[in-house]
C-alpha cells in the first residue's frame, strides 16, 4: 500500500542495519524511511533526496537498527512473585506458588502487567504476549487490565487467554480453589476474544485461546478450546513437553507422550504455538514441522526450573517455526528478552550440536522474525522491509560495552544488553535513551513493590 500524500516521514541514517529478511540482508551503513506506521524504504548509503513531509531526521551513527524484539511467552502476573521458590523444579515450584497466584486481583494484575511490559519494552521488545491463566473468582476484569496496560505503553500485544480446570480432585496439579469450571473458562475466553481481538493488518491487540498445560487442563477443555479458537479464527497457545515429569504424567493419564496427546486433542497446526517443547523426540519434531506448529523457546526459564535444553537446532533444521520467550518472571527474574537471545545461543551450544548449534544471526532471527512467525504476524512485523510495520530498535553499540567488537550483530547478541537509544512501535517512539516515553517507570517500580507486598500479606493470611 502506497503512503498517503499527507504521510509524515521519519528518516534514520548512518546506522548499521540487520533487516532479518529472507536473505539476511545487512547494511554496514544504511537508511530507513518510515511513512506513518510503515517502513517506506530501506537500503545502503543515504536516504533518497527530496522526500516530502519529513518531520524528523535521526543520525544513527554508532548504532545498529534491527526489527523490534518479539516475545512469544510470558505470564505477566508473576512479576509480583519474583525471587520465590528459587531452587525448585517445575512441579514443586508450581505447587509452592499456586496458592499465592490464586489471590491476585485486578489491581495486582494491572501493576504486574505494567512492570512486565516496561521491563521488556525498555529493552527493545516491541511486540509482547501474556499467557494469563489464573482467574480467581471476584478478581475483577483481569484481561481488561492487562490489555489496558499494553495499550497505554504502546506495545503491540497478544493476550493468550489461559485457563485451568483440572485440579487436584481430578488428578491435576493446581489446588481446587485455583481453577475455573470447563464452561466458565470457555465462555470467558469466547467473551475475551469478542471484546478485544482485532484481526486487521497492523492490529495492536490480538487474543489467543490458551488452556494452560496437560496437568492443569481437562481433555475436554483442550478439545473444546481448539474448536472455539478455530470457530473464532484466532490462534491457540499452551505449555508443552516442558519437563520429564509432564511426560510421565501424560503417559500415565493418557497413555501417550505430550505431542501425541496434543495431536489427539486437535492441538497441532499452523495456528498453534507451544511454550518450552524441551522433551521432544525426532517424531515429535517431525510432527511439529509437518503441521507448522510453532515453539516459544524459553532458555533461561528452562535452566532456572532445571527442565532441560530444547532441541532448537533440530527444530530449525526440520522447518519448525521457533520464537523466543522470557516466560513468567517467577521463573526468569530478569524479565527482558536480550537475555533470551544470548542464552538461546549459549545454552544450545551445551547440547549435541556444540559450537554449530546456533550463531548470532540465528539468535537474532529467533528473537524477531521467528517470534513474528509463531504469533502469526510474519507478514506485518519481524523483519525490516518496505511495506511492513515500523517496529524497530536503535541499539547503541559505540560505548564501553560493545565498541571493541567489530561486527554489530555479534556485539548485540554475544555482548551485554545494549542501550536502546530509540524504540518505535507502529511508527511511534516509545523508548528514548533507555527510558519509556509512554509511562512513568519509577511510579511503576514503586507500585510493583507495593502490590507484591500486598499479595504476600494476603497469601500469608489465607
Ligand atoms: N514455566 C512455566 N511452566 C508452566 N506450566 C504451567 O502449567 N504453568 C507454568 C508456568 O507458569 N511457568
Amino acid at each position: 500500500m502506497a503512503p498517503s500524500a499527507a504521510a509524515q516521514r521519519i528518516v534514520i541514517e548512518n546506522c548499521a542495519i540487520a533487516t532479518v529478511d529472507a536473505d539476511d540482508t545487512e547494511y554496514a551503513s544504511g537508511y530507513l524511511v518510515v511513512a506513518d506506521n510503515r517502513i517506506e524504504s530501506i537500503g545502503a548509503g543515504r536516504a533518497p533526496e527530496g522526500l516530502e513531509n519529513v518531520v524528523r531526521r535521526i543520525d544513527g551513527t554508532g548504532h545498529l537498527v534491527t526489527p523490534g524484539l518479539v516475545n512469544t511467552h510470558h505470564h505477566f502476573y508473576q512479576w509480583i512473585t519474583r525471587g520465590l521458590a528459587t531452587d525448585h523444579n517445575l512441579f514443586n515450584w508450581l505447587v509452592a506458588l499456586y496458592p499465592t497466584w490464586a489471590r491476585i486481583d485486578e489491581q495486582m494484575g494491572r501493576v504486574a502487567a505494567q512492570g512486565s511490559l516496561a521491563m521488556m519494552a525498555r529493552g527493545g521488545v516491541t511486540t509482547a504476549m501474556d499467557h494469563h491463566y489464573v482467574y480467581p473468582q471476584n478478581a475483577g476484569d483481569l484481561s481488561g487490565a492487562i490489555i489496558g496496560a499494553a495499550s497505554e505503553m504502546g506495545v503491540r500485544f497478544t493476550l493468550a487467554r489461559g485457563s485451568m480446570d483440572r485440579s487436584k480432585k481430578d488428578g491435576g496439579l493446581p489446588p481446587d480453589f485455583a481453577v475455573e469450571t470447563l464452561d466458565g473458562a470457555l465462555s470467558a475466553t469466547a467473551e475475551t476474544v469478542d471484546r478485544f481481538h482485532d484481526a486487521s493488518f497492523g492490529s495492536m491487540t490480538q487474543v489467543a485461546v490458551a488452556p494452560c498445560s496437560p496437568f492443569s487442563v481437562s481433555t475436554e477443555l483442550m478439545k473444546q478450546g481448539a474448536e472455539l479458537a478455530r470457530a473464532k479464527g484466532v490462534r491457540l497457545h499452551t505449555h508443552g513437553s516442558e519437563t520429564v515429569e509432564e511426560e510421565q504424567f501424560c503417559k500415565e493419564l493418557f497413555g501417550m507422550g505430550p505431542t501425541d496427546y496434543f495431536e489427539s486433542t486437535g492441538w497441532l497446526g499452523q495456528d498453534v504455538w507451544m511454550a518450552h517443547c524441551v522433551h521432544m523426540n525426532d517424531s515429535d519434531i517431525a510432527a511439529f514441522a509437518r503441521t507448522g506448529t510453532g515453539v516459544a523457546h524459553c532458555p533461561s526459564s528452562n535452566a532456572r526450573l532445571a527442565a532441560g535444553i530444547a532441541r532448537v537446532p533440530d527444530m530449525l533444521k526440520a522447518g519448525v517455526p521457533v520464537g523466543l520467550g522470557v516466560d513468567g518472571t517467577a521463573s526468569n527474574e530478569s524479565g527482558e528478552l536480550h537475555t533470551e537471545l544470548r542464552n538461546a545461543l549459549l545454552i544450545n551450544r551445551l547440547g549435541a550440536h556444540r559450537e554449530a548449534a546456533l550463531n548470532a544471526r540465528q539468535a537474532l532471527r529467533l528473537g524477531t522474525y521467528g517470534g513474528a512467525q509463531v504469533l502469526g504476524r510474519a507478514a506485518e512485523i519481524g523483519s525490516l522491509e518496505a511495506g511492513k510495520l515500523a517496529d524497530f530498535v536503535l541499539w547503541k553499540l559505540d560505548t564501553l560495552a560493545h565498541a571493541s567488537i567489530a561486527d554489530p550483530v555479534t556485539a548485540l547478541v554475544f555482548g551485554a544488553a545494549a542501550p536502546v537509544t530509540a524504540s518505535f512501535v507502529n511508527g511511534k517512539q516509545i523508548v528514548e535513551d533507555n527510558r519509556l516515553l509512554t509511562v512513568d517507570e519509577d511510579a511503576i517500580a514503586r507500585a510493583t513493590r507495593d502490590e507484591a507486598q500486598r499479595l504476600a500479606r494476603i497469601a500469608a493470611q489465607a
